[in-house]
């Protein structure tokens, strides 16, 4: 038998499992790597989170993303390119934490590995006559993470929701479900990313086939265009301090919530495929604000953000919810965002989650550890029976380092 498959099976029956959790979103900021104790598997899932960081992305790096990022046309060969590089430059990121940290690579049992989403294409978003499925791609083949390091490699943990039937996002509700779920409280677990995302967590022990998530628009990646375009020697809008400088312009933030996305049903993703440097030019042109100021600007993308979750939990709780909201994500550190939230939440209490013992930042590489935890020593995670599109599959493929 192979013994990577003996291997396997060993850490599948171990009490606990060491777990390097990997993410790289849509902000292109860095990869998030968390180096996880997981004990046990399921809703009995304990995590102790021994380590976090996350690598920057070089501005060498970020620009050969870009060549590819949210493009329906590019050359081939450089897609090609992209996705072994990604995968060899992410294992030596890998290789240099653990460096850092003092830890021997046969003192860790998995790398979780989610890719560079490079491009998000679900159904009602590209609608090609041809192709009437979902699809999303991550690049940075495993392969070369697993015999860069000798660690086995879990990753591409998308197709296998998409296969079942969801968009491939988002899985926050998974580890969320599993990791975060109270028997006190019913809670909202909202990443404000690139991408905003909220999961909604009844108690723990009820109704779990109510659980689900789903994206509610852009989080930060309007704003970080903005900062770009108008202040190119800062990556973001550093505390909200720019749009706290400027007013919301009400003809620009009604026609940016004209999209049929804000009132399709839950759950639903997308991705700056749609929410682009183009969709807020051409809002800009309809409502006759081309000329409005960078700081003004900020201050109608701030609340555009804030508007859609507003819109997505109302959409899924009434006209005026009551719920606990625990906030992760780089836009967690943002007060004019989460400023405009309160406003349009009134009736909600917020906090990080921190609050819950789990690093804001660290809670999406965090819950690809989870993921692959569970596919090796897990069972399916059926949670949103009640929903479509939130299947009870396990996801993940596994690569071999020999
Ligand atoms: N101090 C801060 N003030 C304001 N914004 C901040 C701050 N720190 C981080 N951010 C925002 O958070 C972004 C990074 O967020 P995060 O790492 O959660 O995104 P991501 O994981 O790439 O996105 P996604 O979840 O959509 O894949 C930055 O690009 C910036 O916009
Ligand atoms: C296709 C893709 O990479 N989607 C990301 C992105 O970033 C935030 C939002 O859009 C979410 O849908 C998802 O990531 C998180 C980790 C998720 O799947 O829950």
């Amino acid at each position: 038998m192979n013994p990577y498959l003996v291997r396997l099976a060993q850490l599948a029956q171990q009490p606990s499992r060491r777990v390097i959790g990997l993410m790289s979103g849509t902000s292109l900021d860095g990869l998030d790597v968390a180096l996880c104790r997981l004990h046990g598997h399921g809703l009995a899932t304990r995590l102790e989170l021994e380590e976090f960081t996350t690598v920057p992305y070089s501005a060498d790096m970020r620009h050969r993303i870009r060549q590819v990022f949210a493009r329906p046309q590019v050359s081939l060969e450089y897609l090609t390119l992209l996705h072994a590089w990604l995968g060899r430059t992410h294992g030596t990121m890998v290789a240099a934490c653990l460096e850092q940290w003092q830890v021997a690579p046969a003192a860790v049992d998995l790398i979780a590995s989610h890719g560079q989403t490079v491009y998000h294409a679900p159904h009602h978003q590209h609608q090609h006559p041809d192709f009437p499925l979902n699809a999303t791609l991550q690049l940075g083949d495993a392969d070369h993470l697993a015999v860069h390091t000798g660690i086995i490699t879990v990753s591409d943990f998308r197709q296998k929701h998409v296969a079942a039937g969801g968009e491939g996002a988002p899985l926050a509700a998974y580890g969320d479900y599993l990791l975060l779920s109270s028997p006190d409280e019913e809670r909202l677990l909202l990443n404000l990313g690139g991408i905003a995302n909220f999961t909604y967590l009844p108690r723990a022990g009820q109704d779990a086939h109510t659980v689900f998530s789903t994206d509610t628009g852009p989080g930060n990646t309007l704003l970080d265009a903005t900062v770009r375009t108008h202040f190119p020697t800062l990556a973001y809008d550093a505390n909200g301090q720019l749009a706290a400088a400027g007013r919301a312009h009400a003809g620009l933030l009604a026609t940016l919530l004209n999209h049929p996305f804000f009132e399709s049903n839950l759950p639903k993703t997308t991705g700056p495929e749609l929410f682009s440097v183009a969709y807020l030019q051409q809002a800009q042109q309809r409502s006759a604000t081309p000329a409005l100021g960078p700081e003004d600007l900020l201050a109608t993308l701030t609340e555009f953000s804030a508007l859609g979750v507003a819109r997505a939990v109302r959409q899924a709780f009434g006209a005026q919810p009551k719920l606990s909201i625990y906030v992760s994500g780089g836009g967690a550190h943002n007060p004019t965002l989460l400023a405009a939230l309160r406003r349009h939440l009134p009736g909600c209490r917020f906090a990080t989650t921190q609050a819950l013992g789990l690093l804001p930042d660290a809670k999406e590489a965090v819950l690809f550890a989870v993921l692959a935890n569970e596919a090796v020593a897990g069972t399916p995670i059926s949670l949103g029976s009640g929903r479509q599109r939130v299947p009870g599959v396990s996801m993940g493929k596994i690569s071999w380092p020999g």
